[in-house]
Parts: C-alpha cells; sequence; structure tokens
C-alpha cells in the first residue's frame, strides 16, 4: 500500500490581532526562542521582562495596525492563499497544510490533522529561502520535537533552503520585471533582506573553524564549504542571480539588511542607512526588492514601503517603488508545486 501524502508549508507566523495583549503573546514567544535570542537563559530572560515586552508590544501593535487588513494579518492571508492555491493544484488526495512557527495555525494542529487523516509522510517546505538558523532551524526543530511526539511517528521529506533554485529565482526576476516595468526609468536598486546578529552568521560555520566567516571582508562573496550554510553569503548569492536575469550591472544594485533588533551588531550594510544615503549618491528613484521574504508583512509593507520611502524621500529620494513579495503569485505556486514534487520522488 502507499503511504498517504501530504504537504506541510512552514512560515513565521503573527499576531492573531493588532491588540497590544496579542501583540505581546506574539513577541513573548518568538523571542523567547533560544534560536532567535540566543544567550544565556538568565540573560534572554531579564532581556525579554524588563526591555523589550514592556515597551515594544504597543510601538509593533501600531506598526502591525498600519498594514492590517479586513480579514487580518497580510502574512497569515498570503500565506493561506498560497496553501488553498497549491491544494488546488496538488488535487484533494494530498492534503495541504499551513502551520505557523509561532501563534496561529500551529504546527501541532496541521500534524494532528495529517494524523487524523492518516497521512504517513509529510512533505515539508519552510517558506524561507535562505538558511538561518531562527527561521528554517527554529521551525524544523519543533516540527521533528511534534513529530517525534506521535506513537506511530510519521516520515518527514524537507524541501532544504531553496535560495539557489533555477525556479524560484526565475520568479523572483520575472515578478520584479512585472512589477517595476522599465528598468531603465530606476537610477539603482536595493536588494534588502532581514538581517541577523553577527554572532548567528559566525555559529553557521561549517567545520567550527572560526577562520571563514566575518574573518574577512569577502567571506560573503561566494559559497564555498565553510560558508554553506551563511545565510549572508545566500543572500548576496541571490542578489547576483536575481541582478544577472534582470541584466543590472553590479554598480547598480545594492544590497541591505533590514529589522535589527537591540544594541549587538548586525550583519551589514544596514537597509534603513543605505535609503539615507543613496539619494546623496543622486540615486533619486530606487527600485527595491526583499527576496528574503515569500510572504509580505509587516517587514516588508510597513518598515519598507512606508517607513523605508519616508526615510528615502526626507534624504532627497523622489520615488521608492517596492516589488510585492511572491504571495500566491501564480508563477510562484508552479514553483512551489515544483520545489515538493522534486522532494517527492
Ligand atoms: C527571513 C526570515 C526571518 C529571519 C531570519 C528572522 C530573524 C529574526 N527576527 C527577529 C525579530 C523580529 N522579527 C519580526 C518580524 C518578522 N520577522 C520575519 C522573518 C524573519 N525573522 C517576518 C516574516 C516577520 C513579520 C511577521 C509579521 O507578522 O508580519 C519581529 C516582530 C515585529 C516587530 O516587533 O518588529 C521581531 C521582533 C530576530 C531577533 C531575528 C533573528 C535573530
Ligand atoms: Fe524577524
Ligand atoms: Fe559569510
Amino acid at each position: 500500500m502507499t503511504p498517504k501524502t501530504g504537504v506541510l508549508l512552514i512560515n513565521l507566523g503573527t499576531p492573531d490581532d493588532t491588540t497590544v495583549p496579542s501583540v505581546r503573546r506574539y513577541l513573548r514567544q518568538f523571542l523567547s526562542d533560544p534560536r532567535v535570542i540566543d544567550i544565556n537563559p538568565v540573560g534572554r530572560w531579564f532581556l525579554l521582562n524588563l526591555f523589550i515586552l514592556p515597551f515594544r508590544p504597543k510601538q509593533s501593535a501600531e506598526a502591525y495596525r498600519e498594514i492590517w487588513k479586513p480579514e487580518g494579518s497580510p502574512l497569515m492571508i498570503y500565506s493561506q492563499a498560497l496553501t488553498d492555491a497549491l491544494q488546488e493544484e496538488l488535487g484533494p488526495e494530498i492534503p495541504v497544510r499551513l502551520g505557523m512557527r509561532y501563534q496561529n495555525p500551529s504546527l501541532r494542529l496541521a500534524m494532528d490533522a495529517f494524523r487524523d487523516l492518516g497521512v504517513e509522510r509529510i512533505v515539508v517546505l519552510p517558506l524561507y529561502p535562505q538558511y538561518a538558523s531562527s527561521s528554517t532551524g527554529s521551525c524544523l526543530e519543533e516540527l521533528y520535537r511534534i513529530a517525534g511526539s506521535y506513537w506511530n511517528t510519521p516520515s518527514l521529506a524537507v524541501v532544504p533552503p531553496f535560495y539557489g533554485h533555477p525556479s524560484f529565482l526565475d520568479c523572483q526576476a520575472s515578478i520584479a520585471r512585472e512589477s517595476l516595468g522599465d528598468l531603465d526609468q530606476y537610477d539603482a536598486f536595493l536588494m534588502s533582506f532581514h538581517g541577523l546578529p553577527e554572532r548567528q552568521i559566525v555559529k553557521s560555520e561549517v567545520g567550527g573553524g572560526g577562520n571563514h566567516c566575518l574573518v574577512g571582508k569577502d567571506c560573503c562573496a561566494r559559497i564555498v564549504d565553510a560558508n554553506r550554510y551563511c545565510y549572508r553569503a545566500q543572500c548576496y548569492h541571490v542578489a547576483r542571480e536575481i541582478a544577472q536575469r534582470l541584466e543590472i550591472p553590479e554598480e547598480r544594485y545594492f544590497v541591505g539588511f533590514q529589522s535589527r533588533l537591540g544594541r549587538t551588531p548586525w550583519i551589514q550594510p544596514y537597509t534603513d542607512q543605505l535609503l539615507e544615503e543613496l539619494p546623496k549618491k543622486g540615486i533619486k528613484r530606487l527600485g527595491v526588492l526583499i527576496p528574503s521574504f515569500t510572504a509580505d508583512c509587516l517587514e516588508t509593507l510597513e518598515e519598507i514601503e512606508m517607513r523605508g520611502d519616508e526615510t528615502f524621500r526626507e534624504a532627497g529620494g523622489e520615488r521608492l517603488k517596492m516589488v510585492q513579495s511572491l504571495n500566491d503569485h501564480p508563477a510562484w505556486i508552479q514553483t512551489v508545486c515544483q520545489l515538493i514534487r522534486e522532494q517527492a520522488v
């Protein structure tokens, strides 16, 4: 008998609503994760309970209110729309579920649903193109824990980080072209990625030699054995490949890292600083791509399209055009189908 197969899409998760208690609940779960704030447990407790949770939920709730749609959080809406479209594409024989690492619908809920449906084999797609311990690593740790808690444990086939997959790169490039129109109307392009604390990059170095990541200036310029888990190197790879597909020469695009939190050094260059500096270099019309997110969320819609646009204009910029994320674009649905089918064989 062929085992019944299901597909699990995993994304980060988002608050249930824009009230301060909901946002606090979300941030508490998210930032208590030792892969996200990777310091000793006592230090994490103090940081969270004395410095972050008393203040940030109010500020973040206001930001969420700016982007919230009548149906809910954009991250949730687009992730669910992708799940529904994939279900349509794969047909009723293969159940498709969405599980969020934090808050709802939880990974446990999705896994329980598979168990109740008699699914024995699950193809898992973490919706993060690049590997980070705080995103891919964290959701897989939680998934393995849940899968291991059942008496009859299911088989899991996990799609690896797809930052270098030609279908993903083609999809990013074609959606950017569609959204930006004539590329000659822009002075330059910014490819912005979610940032990470520098120490987390160093911890990803393979072999533990400590002599590659962030040692030399060009450690992320290409992917070699030692940095194959390096989030920053994977981001630069994506930027190069997209630029090549769009025929954007090296001098016409910049890479930046956004969304930093706290006082420790995060990977550079910082997107907000670039947005301030670029107009001073004569770059007035800017196209922005954000290829570390597969669904629009607070970090694209509020941080870049709203606040980033303001920063850029205040610094003398004229036009910032942000390319929407892959969301439930038909080309992305086809790419997701391909990633899943490649893993299912
Ligand atoms: C690309 C994937 C992501 C990585 C890697 C990542 C690491 C990371 N994030 C924080 C802190 C915050 N991130 C927040 C929002 C947020 N982060 C991602 C993705 C990655 N984060 C997404 C998709 C979102 C948006 C969620 C949404 O609801 O729309 C937030 C919450 C918002 C805020 O208060 O600013 C925080 C906090 C850290 C510390 C980290 C790695 C160490
Ligand atoms: Fe984040
Ligand atoms: Fe690196």
